[in-house]
């Protein structure tokens, strides 16, 4: 039977704007307040994903989330019409309002941890929302996610959903962006490495001492758990705490893993020779682990760059390539040791570049939008059909967002009621498109 690994990168929700919500993203914090363009940011995402397709990858789409959040805004205390909560939260807590209106669903490598079927003991694929709570804009995610992912992968016979783990920091979890999966074919079981930022329960354990650590052990622990992941498949490694200290938010800012490949920057973990040593143990592959020095690419120009947000993915010839951002040709550095690093002898031959800036303002690049579904043939023939892109969803997806989306919108512009309307408009219509059902609060 064929395998592949599928790409579902997340379609920009009507609402991109740039608030400044993540403390310890950069981009996020010195972009904060510029007026962001929805429409250019959706199209963007769909070129990227468009262009995967094309090269005869497998790619989906998954639907964005209901924003303003109207439902969370109620549930703290506003009330009355739609227009007159959006006002009061606008007068009196702006924080709040912005925090309801972040359309970061976008992200989908942090929609979820995916476990393929080759590594679980029940043979099937297992998904487990990521709670998110280290942000309150990323917190109110994870329940209608699971329902898109549950309408997406809609076949209980290959997919199994898990709740996401307990709201609460100890079980601090950001889904994909801290797990990469190394093999040596998408079918045959793999390992599963988890990267955490902190040990939750350990107060004597290392930590960052002036950013967040996003996820926990303990929760990257749970989902090995739930998974159902033999101990011999997994590895569980700490993020170095300076760098996340530098603005390295996620694992997958600093480190990229693609079947026998394992891509990352030699500041990225703690303990890593230990750690390289127990993935050989656990994976009898021939396996590269290609090291870029600090020497070639220092911690800031990889954060500013995004070096490790690319997607390193298997062409049907079975050679590799990278996506990257734009970002990367234009820093000096950067597209110095990408053009090296196509001179070594590595899987990796080539690099493709991308712009999709609306998204990095934010602090998300091209592996920040997209979740990975290693599938074989049977899996992908389950998922829902409407939410695979081809030449006819791209075309439907880009018309739907010529026709719904502002190419402009600044942090004032998200107490406009009119704005709710758009949002619902275009979401009510994109669920008939993708055959989604009723996953909106709006909707239910
Ligand atoms: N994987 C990339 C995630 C980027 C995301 N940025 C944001 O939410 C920024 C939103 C804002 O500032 O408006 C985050 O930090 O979780």
């Amino acid at each position: 039977m064929k395998h592949f690994e599928a790409n579902f990168d997340g379609l920009v929700g009507p609402t991109h704007n740039y608030a400044g919500l993540s403390f310890g993203n950069v981009a996020s914090l010195n972009n904060a307040a510029l007026v962001s363009n929805p429409k250019a940011a959706a199209k963007q995402g769909l070129q990227k994903a468009k262009a995967l397709a094309d090269l005869g990858m497998t790619q989906g789409m998954l639907a964005p989330q209901e924003r303003p959040d109207l439902n969370t805004l109620r549930r703290i205390g506003f009330s009355g019409s739609d227009a007159q909560v959006l006002q009061q939260a606008a007068k009196t807590a702006p924080a709040l309002l912005n925090a309801c209106c972040s359309a970061s669903s976008m992200w989908t490598a942090n929609a979820a941890t995916v476990s393929p079927s080759a590594d679980t003991r029940d043979g099937k694929l297992h998904f487990t929302p990521a709670n998110l709570v280290d942000k309150l804009h990323r917190s109110i995610e994870p329940i209608t996610t699971g329902r898109i992912l549950t309408a997406t992968f809609n076949d209980p016979h290959y997919f199994h959903h898990h709740n996401h783990l307990p709201e609460h920091n100890s079980f601090g979890d950001e889904g994909a962006a801290n797990h990469t999966r190394l093999c040596q074919e998408y079918g045959h079981a793999g390992v599963e490495l988890f990267v955490y930022g902190q040990e939750a329960t350990n107060p004597n354990a290392p930590r960052p001492q002036k950013y967040p650590a996003r996820q926990t052990l303990e929760a990257s622990m749970a989902i090995a758990r739930l998974h159902q992941l033999e101990e011999d498949n997994c590895v569980f490694i700490q993020q170095n705490p300076d760098v996340i200290d530098q603005g390295v938010f996620h694992n997958d800012v600093i480190a990229v893993g693609n079947q026998n490949v394992l891509f990352y920057h030699e500041q990225a973990f703690l303990n890593t020779q230990a750690k390289l040593d127990e993935i050989r143990r656990k994976l009898d592959t021939e396996l590269f682990f290609i090291e870029v020095p600090t020497a070639k690419v220092a911690i800031n120009d990889a954060v500013k760059s995004y070096l490790f947000n690319t997607q390193i993915i298997t062409l049907p010839s079975g050679e590799m390539a990278i996506i990257a951002p734009t970002d990367c040709q234009e820093n000096p550095a950067v597209y110095a040791y990408l053009n090296e690093l196509l001179t070594l002898n590595t899987p990796i031959k080539q690099v493709l570049y991308f712009d999709v800036k609306q998204s990095m303002q934010n602090g998300g690049g091209p592996a920040c939008l997209r979740l990975r579904v290693a599938m074989n043939e049977r899996e992908v023939a389950a998922v829902n059909q409407h939410t695979l892109l081809n030449d006819a969803l791209f075309a439907r997806l880009n018309t739907w967002v010529d026709k719904h989306y502002r190419d402009r919108l600044s942090t004032q512009d998200l107490a406009d009621p009119q704005l709710v309307i758009e949002s619902r408009t275009a979401l009510d219509e994109l669920t008939q498109i993708m055959k989604l059902g009723s996953v909106y609060p709006f909707q239910r």
